[in-house]
């Protein structure tokens, strides 16, 4: 479980990206954080594994306080944090392999990773990671032959490989075409819900939010402004989370193209019936 408890984050003197944010995260559950751009939302996520430094307030996850912990400790803590990011951040020159195991540095000593003599475990585990993610054919394939999404699977079993107690997911879709995006969060959602691993989301697209999200976290300006059922973002929700920001062009497209993939389904199921 994750509990924010006012946290706060001032960059410099004047600008406060998060004022006094406070959330519980219960175990398995899933959270879209979903708001305008410099409402926050990668702040958040940041200061949760202190990328970002917070200034204030408490980030409790099982009970230990993520803020207050010495270099030496955020180290070992960090690994119980897998994180997905919207540029992948594979290494290019290495396999798909090589790159889920490296989810695994921080659990084996430095000789082990110099050598790539990863634990027999570890290595099994990672085969069955690459089966779930949907590309075991591909696990001797250099990363940078792969397409955008075959990158984000890898980078959704390398986050996975940490064993991770809890999941941050920067806008693991912003990327990727419509489709794709969809496969993306499906499979992230599907194997949180397997794991029952909590996860937060910052996820830039309303409807797809809508569509995948449990639970979805408003910001504006720093400030939580909504936290509910994705059900309950109607228009009026959405105007205080993004003032006059067109979220309903997003939504017209998104709807578009959820009919045509509907369409594009049926003419290949009635092919091959
Ligand atoms: N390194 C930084 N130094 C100074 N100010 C920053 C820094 N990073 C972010 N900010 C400011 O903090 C606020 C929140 O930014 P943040 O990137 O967290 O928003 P966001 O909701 O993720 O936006 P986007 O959707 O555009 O990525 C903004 O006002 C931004 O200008």
């Amino acid at each position: 479980m994750l509990v924010l408890q006012n946290l706060t984050k001032q960059y410099g003197a004047k600008d406060v990206a998060l004022k006094n944010v406070s959330l519980t995260i219960g175990q398995g559950e899933i959270v879209g954080l979903i708001g305008p751009s410099g409402a926050g939302k990668s702040t958040l996520i940041r200061c949760i594994n202190r990328l970002v430094e917070p200034s204030g307030g408490k980030i409790l996850l099982d009970d230990v306080d993520l803020a207050s912990l010495s270099a030496k400790e955020l180290r070992r803590a960090r690994r119980r944090i897998g994180m997905i990011f919207q540029e992948y951040a594979l290494v290019e020159r290495l396999t798909v392999m090589e790159n889920v195991l490296s989810g695994r540095l921080g659990y084996v000593p430095f000789w082990r990773s110099y050598l790539r003599k990863f634990p027999a475990n570890d290595v099994r585990s990672a085969y069955a990671l690459l089966d779930r993610v949907g590309l075991l054919a591909h696990a001797d394939k250099r990363a940078d032959a792969l397409s955008g999404g075959q990158r984000q699977r890898v980078g959704i079993a390398r986050a996975l490989a940490q064993e991770p107690d809890l999941l941050l997911v920067d806008e693991p879709t912003a990327s990727l075409d419509p489709k794709t995006s969809r496969q993306i969060m499906r499979l992230i959602t599907e194997v949180c819900v397997e794991r029952a691993l909590p996860a937060i989301v910052n996820i830039h697209d309303v409807p797809l939010a809508k569509q995948f999200m449990q639970r979805i976290v408003g910001l504006r300006a720093g400030g939580v402004v909504f936290d509910g059922k994705p059900e309950a973002l109607d228009n009026e929700v959405l105007t205080t989370i993004y003032g006059a920001e067109d979220w309903t062009a997003m939504r017209k497209s998104h709807d578009e193209d959820v009919a045509s993939e509907a369409e594009q389904a049926r003419a290949i199921q009635e092919v091959g019936d």
